[in-house]
């Protein structure tokens, strides 16, 4: 039975991987092995029978063969969970898939999937989780209300058109249908689903959108057809000729407004193009045909000021994708357009603008990179996949937009700035004190931890970790910006798919290590990263050597009594993490432990600290208690002896 099941497999897995053969050996996946007895990668089994194949992010591009993986009876029937996703897996799911009939899971999201949804899969009754976004699927979604207990479904950012089907809410806990053609009133029962669920359905109306249906329209009684004409009994009369030519006419001028409409329609297409290549042509605002610059030099940074608005936003507003990210209000490509921006600073790869949205009652950080080579379909999946890792220090980004010419990531403007900011401003209300240097170092540290290993084999490099990449929250506490946006590839793109690429290499984590180590060299010695040419880890290396180490550190730190020991032990984490050599430097887990050990001699000096303070105050109330008790004693003794 294994062997029939084998077969299936590997006939499944030729049709997925697009007949180039399933070359990597250490997965498993061929007539010579069996699933379960062998362990093939991706696959599940309770003892000899298959129950999960999980293959998300490999990269197949093949097409999903719902014949042959659900052709045997036996396994159809016990396959559960089917996950598929963020492939390019292309072609349509067939109606054959209704065969797995014990499918619980189906999730293929984030694949080239197109064509309509089998009206089969409402057969599929064990459901529990239905996940098709961010696919190419059309058409309109059949009926799903005969699947009792669906807890999830996900049809977000596909071309799905029609009215939102019939769905058996009564369990539905996650409900998405953004981004696609939806028309119609949204159901009654679906409206306990916030607005983001069906937001960007242009035709969509009803509650919780804020368009109204015209509901009253539809509910007027129709009049009634008037009664046909009499036949005529013989010849064409005077009447007739005059209705046919009534007719023509009417005709005609339907054919006009025809050419007229097509002709203006042309018009738009070009008029589209042009704006588009104008946004590439000017380089000093966020969307420049909307804005004119106005520079005001201030402290150093100058500031961009729109002044008026382009009519050909609404064309291109669309293109804007709003991410899940709970802060959200309805945001608009056209609200970004229409607010006032202020240059917050240029970087290697781009401009941060500060614009302030009224209607969201948000204030964003714009950030606008040109010419990053970079396809919308890769910059989509990584942009989504990093939406998907949520941790509460990295900084999600709240929307993106994506043209040939730019990219535009939309974050929440963080008010206290930035880590370099910290350290190398000149602002004195903020005392960037010992404890909170290794508060934020630790943050990070553990920050990077769950990023890197405790996501497994999913796990993310930042690729560009600076100090000006660390903001600060409204309660100071550290943030990481523009996390895995910039992950230099060092694979072979010819083999790997852009979403395996993507996830990090061993390379890309010890370059964070490295980038983590100069932060922490920043925080040590108060010194920027390059310093005239000079950079930094090569400085502090030298000044060790010569036996100079209490030289590094930060002046202020000294004043202000930071113990040396740790900070000692702080540089010499510092320095395991800017070793030349990659394989030399430690990886993550192993630095947050040594900065949690650090902080841990911190916290107990402080507790010491702490307690001496709280035994001295102590004694000093007990002293003056008997002090009062003597005096008050010393009193009544006095009046006796009266
Ligand atoms: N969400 C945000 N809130 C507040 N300030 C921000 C935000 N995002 C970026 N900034 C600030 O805007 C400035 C410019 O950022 P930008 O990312 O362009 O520069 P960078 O980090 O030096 O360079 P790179 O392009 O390599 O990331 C920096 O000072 C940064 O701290």
């Amino acid at each position: 039975q294994e062997e029939l099941v084998r077969n299936v497999l590997v006939e499944f897995m030729s049709k997925l991987s697009d007949s180039n053969g399933f070359s990597d050996p250490t997965m498993g996946w061929n007539s010579t092995s069996l699933p379960c007895k062998d362990g093939w990668r991706g696959i599940t089994c309770d003892q000899t029978k298959v129950k999960y194949i999980v293959l998300d992010g490999f990269g197949f591009s093949g097409f999903l063969d719902a014949r042959v993986l659900c052709k045997v009876q036996s396994f159809a029937e016990s396959l559960q969970i089917l996950s598929l996703k963020d492939n390019s897996i292309h072609g349509e799911i067939l109606d054959e898939i209704a065969n797995c009939s014990q499918l619980t899971q189906l999730l293929v999201s984030g694949n080239q999937f197109s064509g309509s949804i089998p009206t089969s899969i409402s057969q599929l009754k064990n459901l529990k989780s239905l996940d098709i976004s961010w696919n190419k699927f059309s058409g309109a979604l059949p009926d799903l209300s005969q699947i009792k207990g669906l807890t999830g479904f996900l049809a977000q950012n596909n071309q799905f058109s029609g009215a939102i089907p019939n769905f058996d809410f009564s369990d539905l806990s996650e409900f998405n249908v953004s981004n696609n053609n939806f028309s119609g009133e949204i159901p009654d029962r679906g409206i306990h689903f916030d607005i983001r669920s069906y937001l960007n359905n242009p035709q969509l109306c009803g509650s919780p959108l804020p368009n109204k249906c015209r509901s009253s329209l539809a509910s007027k009684p129709q009049p009634t057809p008037p009664p046909p004409p009499e036949k005529p009994k013989d010849g064409i009369s005077n009447d007739q000729i005059l209705m046919y030519s009534g007719y023509i006419l009417i005709g005609l001028a339907i054919l006009f407004l025809i050419l007229l409409w097509l002709y203006k329609r042309g018009k738009k297409k070009e008029e589209k193009l042009e704006a588009d290549n104008r946004v590439a042509a000017v380089d000093d605002s966020i969307i420049k045909p909307s804005f004119s610059t106005v520079e005001l030099k201030a402290g150093g940074m100058s500031k961009t000021e729109i002044s008026s608005v382009s009519a050909d936003h609404s064309m291109v507003s669309s293109s804007l994708i709003v991410l899940t990210s709970p802060e959200v209000n309805g945001l608009r490509f056209e609200d970004l357009l229409k607010a006032p921006a202020e240059l917050l600073g240029r970087g290697n790869h781009g401009s941060v603008y500060k614009v302030g949205c009224e209607d969201q009652g948000m204030t964003l950080a714009v950030k606008r990179i040109k010419d990053w080579t970079i396809s919308s379909h890769d910059f989509k999946q990584r942009m989504r996949r990093l939406d998907q890792v949520k941790h509460p220090n990295v900084l999600p980004a709240i929307a993106f937009y994506s043209s040939r010419q730019e990219k535009l990531l939309v974050y929440e403007y963080q008010p206290n700035g930035s880590l370099f900011r910290l350290i190398h401003g000149n602002q004195t209300d903020q005392a960037f004190d010992w404890e909170s240097r290794i508060f934020v170092a630790s943050t990070i540290a553990d920050t990077l931890v769950f990023m890197h290993q405790q996501l497994h084999e999913d796990g993310i490099a930042h690729g560009n970790l600076k100090s000006s990449n660390i903001l600060l929250n409204a309660n100071m506490d550290p943030l990481i910006s523009e996390y895995g946006l910039m992950v230099v590839d060092n694979q072979d793109r010819s083999i790997v798919a852009s979403v395996k690429s993507f996830q990090a290499t061993e390379e890309n984590f010890k370059e964070d290590v490295y980038a983590f180590g100069v932060i922490l060299l920043e925080m040590l010695t108060g010194k920027m990263a390059l310093n005239n040419g000079i950079d930094l880890a090569s400085w502090v290396l030298v000044v060790v050597m010569e036996e100079w180490t209490a030289e590094v550190f930060d002046r202020n730190l000294i004043c202000q009594g930071a113990s040396e020991e740790r900070m000692v032990n702080l540089l010499q984490v510092a320095i395991k993490c800017v070793n030349k050599s990659p394989e030399a430097r430690p990886n993550m887990n192993q630095v947050a432990l040594m900065i949690r050990a650090i902080k841990e001699d911190d916290d107990r000096s402080a507790d010491i600290r702490q307690a001496f303070v709280h035994t001295t105050s102590t004694r000093r109330f007990i002293d003056e208690m008997l002090t009062t008790i003597l005096h008050a004693l010393h009193g009544t003794v006095i009046l006796r002896q009266k």
